[in-house]
């Protein structure tokens, strides 16, 4: 099966060291690591937001060479920070996911995200929650191939987080690739995949199950399982802050 994301030795300088990645389509890869290890640095290099060298292509498509138009087509990258700040409507921010207007599709997104009440209502003037919800609508619009989402589930109340998951993975039923990163390691378990990245590497890439009973994630964040949940290792009070 050829990859539909490939990227090659990408890299942004001082931040993340060269790495090659291969997603397929209809894959959800979580991407976990210790605040400052490269999570987000790897998301906006793989978007070509900031990227000092290496390359991405999506269904053998350099994403360099696409036009603005062509890219929402290919790609989406939710950031992390929801600190929207413009008196603009949810319904005209979820519309700038889109290269052409289509208030048909802008209405299936509002029902999806259940966001009728808020359609209306400056996005500036919505709790970080609702203003999560817009902004995954935003980066669902143009039904990109490639989904790259930057800590999704964060400030979501357990409804919100069972429901993206569903969107999400019901996003990848028409092959799209979607990679996540996520501080909570019990979500990993609705991932088909989980990269740990730590210190501005990609330090390992298993199934989440591996993943968090591997010595590589207790080392990369410093913690034990114990019983249903995780300590302080105590290795780690020993050693300097990294
Ligand atoms: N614009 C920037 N200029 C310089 N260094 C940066 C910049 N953005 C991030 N960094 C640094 O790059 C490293 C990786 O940051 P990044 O935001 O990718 O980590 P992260 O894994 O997403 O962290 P967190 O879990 O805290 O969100 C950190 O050491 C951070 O201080």
């Amino acid at each position: 099966m050829t990859p539909l994301l490939k990227a090659q030795q990408v890299a942004i300088d001082g931040r993340l060291s060269p790495a090659d990645l291969e997603v397929d389509a209809g894959q959800m890869v979580a991407v976990v690591g210790p605040n400052g290890a490269g999570k987000t640095s790897l998301l906006r290099a793989l978007a070509g937001i900031e990227l000092d060298s290496g390359g991405v292509s999506i269904d053998g498509e350099d994403i360099a060479s696409a036009s603005p138009a062509r890219r929402m087509h290919l790609l989406s990258f939710l950031p992390a920070t929801r600190g929207l700040v413009w008196p603009i409507n949810a319904r005209d921010v979820i519309g700038l996911g889109l290269p052409t207007r289509d208030p048909e599709r802008v209405d299936e997104l509002i029902e999806l995200l259940e966001l009728d009440p808020l359609a209306n209502r400056p996005v500036n003037s919505l709790s970080t929650g609702e203003r999560s919800r817009v902004l995954l609508a935003r980066a669902l619009a143009a039904k990109p191939q490639v989904l790259l989402l930057d800590e999704p589930l964060s400030n979501l109340d357990p409804y919100w987080v069972i429901k993206t998951l569903q969107i999400v993975r019901e996003a990848t039923v028409y092959g799209c690739a979607v990679l996540a990163s996520l501080h909570d390691l019990a979500q990993m378990r609705a991932f088909d995949r989980a990269i740990l990245v730590n210190e501005g590497t990609v330090a390992a890439d298993r199934t989440p199950m591996e993943l968090m009973h591997s010595p590589e994630l207790a080392d990369a964040f410093r913690i034990e399982s114990s019983g249903e949940g995780w300590r302080i290792s105590p290795a780690a009070d020993r050693r300097s802050s990294r």
